[in-house]
């Protein structure tokens, strides 16, 4: 994925590059009759849009532009002539992305560009400047780059990304460990359901992951504890039978510390010790290195740990759990991280 900067930045102004051979003067202009017939210039610049309404489509029977009024009433440009120069001046292509963006008949104005210039070309720095590292949650003291999940090769130093890396790596081989069988349940067979325990953010992401890609019949199913309610809790459990056996709870956790968390998995818990079930032998702790969830799963003993990461915030941190699911967005065909959720 392009970064947001790779895009923006390679041009220092929004000015369109005037290009004295693709646009046309008055006495030189013809009106094209399929745009793909055009050569187009590369526009590098990022371009901006006014919300106005756009103008009619022109016509190829006014194509000398007579029939037109040069203004029409939003003050949006009507003549043929000026409107492919604009076409020609702000037409933006990425090439690498394979995206054209015609904006040239939003009505927006050279001196909007002029006076926007400044404010986007902060923006750009700003984006820049986090890409880079910089700390973008001053009360939190941390950087913002869950981006650098999916593009590892964008994060500021090498660490974080040899970090990256090696977190996905361990949670894709878990993940095939779990679904080939070579990791198994205390009781034997396979892992067959996956219970997933976590709230807000660090519920909604694997959910929406679980239903947007979930094949008809997945080899875990998953459900989800996802608030503190009694009696939602003992639906999940009781929904599990003597499968929870062979479950493999997830406990999510950026922090560490949520209560509704901990309520819940300190029920599930007790409902292993009812079954007399080990649940260190299957439970996975995914939270912030050090915190007391990882404090818990490392005493106990538990299954695995992967961490999130500081600088993953907000509801973006849930929307992998960190790390289940990174080749839902670097490696669509391979499946083998996928697998384990579905
Ligand atoms: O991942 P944690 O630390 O358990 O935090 C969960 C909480 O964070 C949020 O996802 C966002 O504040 C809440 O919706 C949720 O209660």
């Amino acid at each position: 994925m392009a970064s947001i900067s790779g895009i923006c930045f390679s041009s220092q102004s929004l000015k369109p590059r005037k290009n004295p051979f693709l646009r046309p003067t008055s006495s030189a202009f013809s009106l094209p009759t399929h745009s793909s017939s055009l050569s187009i210039p590369i526009r590098n610049s990022p371009r901006i849009a006014t919300p106005h309404s756009l103008p009619r489509h022109i016509s190829p029977d006014h194509s000398d532009g007579s029939a037109f009024p040069t203004k029409n009433n939003h003050g949006l440009e009507k003549d043929p002539g000026e409107l492919w120069r604009r076409y020609v001046d702000w037409l933006y292509q990425h090439k690498d992305l394979g995206l054209f963006l015609d904006v040239s008949r939003v009505g927006f104005t050279d001196e909007f560009v002029t006076q926007m210039e400044p404010r986007l070309q902060a923006a750009f720095k700003a984006m820049e400047d986090l890409e880079k590292g910089a700390i973008a949650n001053p009360d939190e003291g941390r950087m913002v780059g869950h981006y650098w999940l999916r593009s590892p090769e964008l994060a500021p130093k090498p660490i974080l990304k040899s970090q990256i890396e090696k977190t996905l790596d361990a949670v894709c081989d878990f993940a095939e460990d779990i679904i080939s069988g070579k990791i198994t349940p205390p009781s034997g067979g396979r892992f067959t359901q996956i219970l997933s325990v976590g709230i807000g953010g660090s519920a909604l992401g694997p959910q929406f992951v679980s239903e947007a890609l979930a094949p008809d019949n997945p080899p875990l199913k998953i459900r989800f504890i996802d608030n503190t309610d009694p009696a939602g809790i003992d639906h999940q459990i009781a929904q599990l039978g003597p499968e929870l056996s062979s479950t493999l709870v997830l406990v999510i956790s950026k922090s560490g510390g949520t209560p509704e968390t901990r309520n819940g998995l300190l029920e599930v818990q007790k409902a292993f010790r009812e079954a007399n079930l080990d649940f260190s032998k299957q439970g996975v702790a995914i939270t912030q290195e050090g915190s007391l969830l990882d404090n818990t799963a490392r005493i106990e003993g538990w299954l695995a740990r992967f961490p999130m990461f500081d600088w993953v915030g907000g509801r973006t941190s849930r929307c992998l759990p960190s790390v289940f699911f990174r080749r839902h967005y670097r490696e669509l065909t391979s499946e083998k991280c996928l697998k384990v959720l579905h």
